[in-house]
């Protein structure tokens, strides 16, 4: 039975990250960055497009086959353990990925905690997305693969014996109470020379201590703290440290509805999850990563503003081809599977208002100035002087006709409302602030004449449409209109009634297909259901905003992990996942509720 999304927990080096499933199987894992081809593909196909898997032969009734008795992160850290009770005794598979060194390596201990049970060990490795079967060989007691570009390297400490058959790395062994096996997995170029090995439990104690430390440095301290914790740590592991840059999710073509083809890759940089990942990270005290992440920025966005695109690859790059990898099966059955993503050549104008306000947050956080961000935020609302004027694919990414959508017209007022208020603040800014006022003047009327609907009481997904989109409950919180507005009030009742699919919010019109020109259905979108509870909160229904915190908290999986969306029927997570959006959302709503996050949007 292949497993579902929400089986699946997150491990990674911070370059990238492996999902591991309740049964001790790894099925995806990409070499040497979340960007790279998968050498376990078995997410989106079966085992035969990689995988490993470590677990007892005998694993005892579960109510999968195969799976654990329970599993859990160590507190503060992305170390999973994870335990089988058998018939045999007790057993615990400790994975991880220590802090990159030269090479990419997990490493997976397994420790017998009572009588003695037999494990077993499954290490199919297929390069290039599960499709290229590497040539094995035995080095000094290590089991060699290589293909192409590509060598993996297995040794387990004490040696463990194993065979290869059907171009599978096989082992068998027992451990018994206090007895420790170790397996390290590691990746390099096959033309490099093999990389020094690391010290499986050296590493553990080195990734515990570091984790920890970066999560006591976690300012908040309200209900719900491990959640919060938890998805602080997921955020973090989605950025990509060499370069700053954070990545949307970790997987690609996770399906937004079952056997359906809405399956996108998220391994990139979009700037407007990117901006406010890092809105969540600052508020909850991390401002390294900001830095980091607003230096990546300036790099990427180097260049004509006219050419700033909404998402980069890992290091800023700007072609990101979209493929469809037809060798494999899709996650339950869901085709086809891609890599790349032709969004790369939209135009959203609501990323220049998020990358303006995460500037904006920067500067109050008091990040060291970089003298040339100003100018790029100059260079940024030159350009939008005129493009404002333009319909666009909006945040949602619509595959379907450019609109003048209502997001994305507030958020460029964003732009230059944050522009001229740091101006103002600090008058030796250089720039045209009567111009930049102006410009926020016309953008405003023009959101309230025709983006408005008066009738109805509430603002529309784009001008002239009588459909409703979960964006608009982030006009109060960006500051477009005060909370206690009866249009903002209108807003928010119209798109809870609109939109709500058992309590729950959809992000637009339940018939997707006229909104995005793609065929199928999807479900709940979590982020819109934490904007909600935010936009309840701020027109002062706390109590509702409080009971929805809850019920979207108790949604994340058995180790806190939340996909894109959630299927409140068939009660299953659906798209990419981790993903950081949903994660954003719920650190920005327990602040709103519980905690004192820095102004401007996080999440
Ligand atoms: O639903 C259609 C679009 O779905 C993806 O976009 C979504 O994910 C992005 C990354 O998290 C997010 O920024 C965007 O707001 C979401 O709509 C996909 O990347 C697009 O290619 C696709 O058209």
């Amino acid at each position: 039975m292949h497993p579902r999304i929400e089986d699946y927990a997150l491990i990674g080096d911070q370059q990238t990250a492996a999902l591991v499933g309740r049964d001790g199987s790894v099925d995806w894992l990409c070499l040497p960055h979340f960007d790279s081809p998968a050498c376990f593909g078995a997410l989106l196909g079966d085992d035969e497009n990689g995988h490993w898997r470590l677990a007892p032969k005998n694993p005892g009734p579960s109510r999968r086959p195969g799976e654990c008795t329970r599993r859990a992160y160590r507190p503060g850290t992305l170390v999973l353990d994870t335990e089988w009770d058998t018939d045999e005794g007790s057993v615990r598979v400790t994975d991880f990925m220590p802090q990159r060194d030269r090479a990419p390596d997990v490493v997976r201990i397994v420790e017998g905690l009572s009588g003695r049970v037999t494990m077993r060990g499954a290490l199919r490795l297929r390069f290039d997305y599960g499709s290229v079967v590497p040539w094995m060989r035995r080095v000094d007691g290590h089991r060699v693969a290589v293909a192409g570009p590509d060598s993996a390297w297995l040794r387990s400490e004490p040696e463990v014996p194993t065979w290869g058959e059907s171009f599978c790395t096989h082992s068998e062994f027992t451990v018994e109470e206090g007895e420790r096996v170790a397996f390290v997995l590691t990746w390099h170029p096959s033309h490099e020379e093999r990389p020094p090995l690391v010290d499986p439990y050296e590493s553990l104690r080195h990734s515990v201590e570091d984790w920890r430390a970066w999560s006591d440095r976690c300012r908040y301290d309200g209900p719900h703290k491990e959640a919060v914790l938890r998805s602080l740590l997921t955020l973090k592991a989605l950025t990509f440290t060499p370069t700053g840059g954070i990545v949307a999710a970790p997987t690609t073509s996770l399906p937004e509805e079952i056997g359906g083809v809405r399956n996108w890759d998220y391994r990139y940089c979009w700037l407007r999850d990117s901006t406010l990942t890092l809105g969540a990270l600052v508020s909850a005290g991390y401002l390294e990563e900001a830095q980091a992440w607003r230096d990546w920025l300036l790099r990427a966005a180097a260049g004509d503003p006219a050419d700033l695109q909404i998402m980069y690859g890992l290091s800023g790059e700007r072609r990101l081809p979209e493929f469809e990898l037809p060798w494999l099966d899709g996650f339950h059955d869901s085709r086809p599977v891609r890599t790349g993503n032709d969004a790369v050549h939209q135009l959203q104008l609501d990323v220049y208002g998020e990358v303006v306000d995460s500037l904006a947050l920067a500067r109050r956080a008091g990040l060291t100035s970089q003298p040339h961000a100003w100018q790029v935020q100059l260079a940024l609302l030159d350009f939008l002087h005129e493009a404002w004027r333009q319909p666009d694919e909006g945040l949602w990414e619509v595959r379907g006709p450019r609109r003048h959508f209502v997001h994305s017209k507030v958020m460029a007022w964003v732009a230059a409302d944050r522009t001229v208020r740091a101006m103002e603040d600090d008058p030796r800014l250089p720039g045209d602030i009567d111009r930049l006022r102006k410009l926020r003047d016309a953008i405003h009327r023009d959101v309230c004449e025709y983006g408005y609907d008066e009738e109805r009481g509430t603002f529309t997904q784009f001008y002239g449409s009588s459909e409703l989109d979960a964006s608009l409950l982030l006009i109060p919180r960006v500051g477009f209109l005060p909370p206690d507005d009866p249009r903002v009030v209108g807003t928010v009742d119209a798109v809870r009634a609109e939109l709500s699919h058992h309590g729950l919010l959809r992000r637009y019109s339940s018939d997707a297909t006229v909104v995005d020109g793609l065929p199928g259905r999807e479900s709940t979108f979590l982020v819109c259901s934490f904007w909600l509870a935010d936009a309840l909160h701020m027109t002062g229904r706390t109590k509702e905003a409080r009971a929805l915190f809850e019920r979207l908290v108790a949604l994340g999986n058995d180790v806190g992990l939340l996909a894109e969306e959630y299927d409140p029927v068939a009660d299953c997570h659906l798209g990419n996942f981790p993903q950081a959006f949903s994660h954003i959302g719920l650190v920005g709503t327990a602040l709103t509720l519980f905690g004192t996050a820095q102004d401007g949007e996080a999440g």
